[in-house]
């Protein structure tokens, strides 16, 4: 009746933006990521007898509000397709993020693919991890390939058999190194997504991720570094080009992420480095290069006057033992 999971956030590569279905966490259109380590969340979960009502805590808070109606959306779900006479019992939930929170770092993917993982396990549902995605999936639609890990895929569909994630496999995991840029400016990135289509970029970006996706799964299969990350930054500026553009008018970007951009190009052009910028809807950034340039990426970030880290490729999200439980 209690379990534990954890599970990576993840950096978009094609990056999903909108939903086709609000409450069901349907995308308009297929997209790519890869999960990023050691950043991480951790979840335990427990159906208990004595609990009337459910309770969600996250790094010590008691969620509230929208934050607690987007893990209802999970829990009722879970309940639903559960036989296991427990599952109808109030549900304790406690998570940790090891890293920020609203930032661009991807925290709504690695909370909602931990709680679906832990609650899948404590509500006996032996399901696959591309399954378990659709559970992830209704609590944030990142979080359904936080669930498969790596590089992995989110389908459009319009039913849970095909609006699932699958991995992707790709020699590219290992050499990989992802320098991030810690921006901290705040954001929430529900409504964008509400207002995507209303950007007359919208219809443009459509047209486009079609034969994004498709680049970039060639690019991953061939293990292809330069054209995977050329990809991710592209569609870095398509992303912002389309929220910028929508009634908010969202610029997401800082000064500072602006620095890290020209940094990075720099360090191609003059240093002939394979170095490729990357955010996701924040003011952070992600570098994208490999083992033997990722000091000298962090140092030319920190010259840029941002907090630097190096993070690798994070797995899929997994059930831990009873012993590492948060409660
Ligand atoms: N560990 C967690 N367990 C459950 N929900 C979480 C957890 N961490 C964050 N969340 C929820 O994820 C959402 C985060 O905001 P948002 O939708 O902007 O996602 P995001 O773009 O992934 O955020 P960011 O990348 O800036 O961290 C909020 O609803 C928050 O309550
Ligand atoms: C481009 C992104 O940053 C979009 C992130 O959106 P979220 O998955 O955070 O949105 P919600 O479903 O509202 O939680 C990264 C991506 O998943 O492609």
């Amino acid at each position: 009746m209690k379990a534990t999971a954890k599970a990576h956030p993840i950096q978009g590569i094609v990056k999903y933006h909108g939903m086709r279905d609000e409450q069901l966490r349907m995308p308009y259109h297929d997209s790519i990521s890869v999960c990023t380590a050691p950043s991480h969340t951790k979840t335990t979960v427990e159906f208990d007898f004595e609990r009337e009502e459910d309770t969600y805590i996250v790094d010590g808070e008691e969620l509230e509000g929208r934050a607690k109606e987007r893990v209802d959306d999970v829990v009722d779900y879970v309940r639903k397709t559960s036989d296991a006479p427990h599952a109808v019992y109030g549900v304790k939930l406690e998570s940790e993020n090891s890293f920020p929170t609203n930032v661009g770092l991807g925290s709504s993917a690695s909370g909602f693919a931990a709680a679906a993982m832990a609650l899948a396990k404590a509500a006996e549902l032996e399901w696959s991890r591309p399954e378990i995605s659709t559970i992830a999936r209704r609590g944030s639609a990142s979080a359904a390939r936080a669930v498969t890990g790596g590089f992995s895929h989110l389908y459009d569909g319009l039913n849970d058999e095909d609006c699932r994630s699958e991995r992707i496999e790709t020699d590219l995991e290992g050499d990989l190194r992802i320098v991030i840029g810690l921006v901290p400016s705040y954001k929430e990135t529900e409504q964008a997504h509400k207002e995507a289509a209303d950007s007359h970029m919208f219809q443009a970006r459509m047209a486009h991720i079609h034969e994004q996706i498709a680049e970039a799964r060639d690019a991953l299969r061939e293990g292809e570094f330069d054209r995977t990350f050329e990809l991710a930054e592209h569609d870095s500026l398509s992303l912002a080009a389309t929220t910028m553009t929508g009634p908010a008018g969202w610029v997401y970007w800082q000064p500072a992420t602006l620095r890290v951009f020209n940094a990075v190009r720099e360090l191609r052009s003059e240093e002939n480095i394979p170095a490729y910028f990357s955010t996701d809807t924040g003011a952070s950034v992600y570098v994208n290069t490999t083992d033997e340039h990722a000091e000298r990426v962090k140092e030319t970030l920190e010259d840029c006057g941002v907090t630097a880290a190096i993070w690798q490729v994070g797995g899929p999200a997994r059930v831990l033992d009873e012993s590492e439980a948060l409660f």
